[in-house]
């Protein structure tokens, strides 16, 4: 059974509504856990076998700076050959904080297993489908 960890800032709600999208369905697996980012420690990072990260785009096509960005300093190293899957909540740009992060998260030695799952505001029920998906096929 895979260790499934999701982990995500979330400010007016829309990716905290995609990560508990993917937690539906692996919930019944008791190694996942659903964790918002000042809850996470690099234990969450180290035990798992497969990572859902979830960040907003904020500032200008950033990562959120005061929890999400710190947290991927500390974890930096920790990230090598994870399995991760990214997803997260957009407004009026055109999705390149999301390209920014897949990068990093390349550069690190990490794993980006599936496309990384992005919405527009609140996620559509097709990217909902998704999600829930996804929590299943790696429960
Ligand atoms: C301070 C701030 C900065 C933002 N910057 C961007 C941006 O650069 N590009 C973008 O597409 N959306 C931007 N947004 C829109 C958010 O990404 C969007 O509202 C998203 O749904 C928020 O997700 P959340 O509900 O999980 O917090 C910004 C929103 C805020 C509040």
């Amino acid at each position: 059974m895979n260790k499934i960890n999701i982990i995500y800032w979330s400010g007016s709600g829309n990716t905290e509504t995609m990560a508990e999208s993917v937690y539906s369905t692996c919930k019944d697996n008791a190694h996942s856990k659903l964790l918002s980012v000042d809850k996470a420690s690099i234990e969450n990072i180290n035990e798992a076998d497969i990572l859902f990260l979830g960040c907003p785009s904020m500032g200008d096509e950033q990562l959120e700076e005061s929890e999400m960005e710190p947290f991927m300093e500390t974890i930096s190293s920790s990230i090598k050959d994870k399995k991760i899957i990214l997803f997260g909540s957009y407004g009026w740009g055109d999705g390149q904080w999301m390209k920014d992060w897949e990068e990093r998260i390349k550069s690190l030695g990490g794993i980006l297993i599936e496309d990384s799952i992005i919405s527009n505001y609140e996620p559509s029920e097709s990217e909902t489908d998704l999600l829930k998906s996804l929590g299943k096929k790696y429960a």
